[in-house]
């Protein structure tokens, strides 16, 4: 599995499949567009590819949470492959059809009382959508509309470039207020009483910096968007108060785009993000394919090298009884607080 990683970043799709496409700034045209769709495995992940544009957009689409379960993280790699597979496509969005939640991290069910042949396949498959993100060809670029706790905030992380939604309160597409929502990101690991795998707590030190990293790891901090932004952990933070779409462009939109992803279409952190595709896409893709190269092959190579220590490492840990007690506790926590609601 971690052969093709650096032959991906080095070759392997590289830059015989790279032709920069143009797009108009904020083109919703680029939605009503999508003509290819890809969806993978019962759908968990909604993938479409417009091959005019080259750019593609790859959702989450596990409810209630977008939890990364085993089929999930499979989805999210063979999803991805589809489209790196597709010479036409240069950057990919990465998004949730969750409008609150990005992604929630690992699905924590799959940690406790685990099936002994499921859950090193389980952190196997967490490794590969790490590997596969980090080291794509592809520019990816994060559209963090919600909440992206722990493993949700290593996708985040891993991708090229990260827009969150800032909070406010902002309309409906059907023109009603919406609930005021204000997403986190951050590597929570030891409010689990968990710690981060040394591979995601490297990523957030590379990302945000050593000291700033350390304490954010020692304590699992959540950031909201504009201390994300602060720190570094996002790229852009964006705001809805002064975004409201047209009854025709909702109109059309709503005949066009598949359900999953209408929404989406409509808000500003998607434009945003595909704005910052579009701006990838121009790059002369061997110059930006080299300059990945540059930043991240050390990285991932340790990873890869690790890879299998780092497996046996987790399965052990996870099975022990006071790990396994924290997370049952950790679980309780979650599902009451979700029935309070
Ligand atoms: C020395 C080195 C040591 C190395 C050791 C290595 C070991 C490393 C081991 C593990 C690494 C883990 C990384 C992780 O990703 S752990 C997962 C961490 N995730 C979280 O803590 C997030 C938990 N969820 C939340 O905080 C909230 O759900 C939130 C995402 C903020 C959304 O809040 P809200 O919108 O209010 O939604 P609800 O809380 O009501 O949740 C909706 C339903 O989704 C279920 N849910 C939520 N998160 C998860 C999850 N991670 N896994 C499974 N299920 C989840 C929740 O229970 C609700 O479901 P239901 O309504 O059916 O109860």
């Amino acid at each position: 599995m971690a052969a093709p990683l650096l032959s991906s970043l080095c070759c392997r799709h590289s830059l015989r499949h790279c032709s920069p496409r143009r797009f108009a700034r904020n083109d919703l045209s680029f939605f009503r567009s999508l003509s290819t769709s890809i969806s993978s495995e019962k759908s968990l992940v909604l993938s479409h590819v417009n091959e005019d544009a080259g750019v593609a957009i790859l959702a989450m689409n596990r409810p209630p949470a977008n939890s990364l379960s085993l089929e999930l993280n499979e989805a999210i790699c063979t999803s991805l492959k589809e489209i790196d597979t597709n010479p036409k496509i240069q950057s990919v969005i990465l998004a949730s059809t969750n409008p609150t939640i990005f992604s929630a991290g690992l699905d924590v069910t799959e940690l406790i009382s685990p099936d002994d042949q499921r859950l090193p396949k389980f952190w196997n498959s967490l490794q590969q959508v790490y590997i596969d993100l980090y080291g794509s060809r592809l520019a990816i670029i994060a559209a963090i509309q919600g909440h992206a706790p722990a493993a949700g905030c290593m996708l985040a992380m891993a991708c090229d470039y990260r827009i969150m939604y800032g909070g406010g309160e902002g309309s409906t597409v059907d023109g009603r207020k919406r609930k005021s929502h204000i997403p986190t990101i951050g590597l929570n690991e030891t409010q689990l009483g968990i710690a981060a795998p040394p591979w995601m707590g490297q990523l957030l030190v590379r990302t945000i910096g050593f000291r700033p990293a350390e304490r954010a790891l020692a304590l699992g901090t959540l950031f909201p968007p504009m201390e994300a932004l602060i720190e570094g952990l996002v790229d852009d933070v964006i705001t809805e108060e002064s975004f409201s779409p047209s009854a025709d462009t909702i109109h059309a939109l709503e005949k066009l785009l598949p359900d999953p992803i209408r929404n989406q279409a409509l808000s500003l952190v998607m434009q945003k993000a595909f704005q910052e595709a579009e701006l990838y896409a121009k790059i002369s893709p061997q110059a930006r394919v080299a300059s990945k190269l540059v930043t991240r092959s050390e990285s991932l190579k340790d990873m890869i090298a690790s890879r299998e220590a780092d497996t046996e490492y987790f399965c052990s840990f996870i099975c022990q009884d006071t790990v396994q007690k924290n997370l049952k506790k950790y679980v309780e926590a979650l599902k009451k607080k979700s029935k309070s609601k």
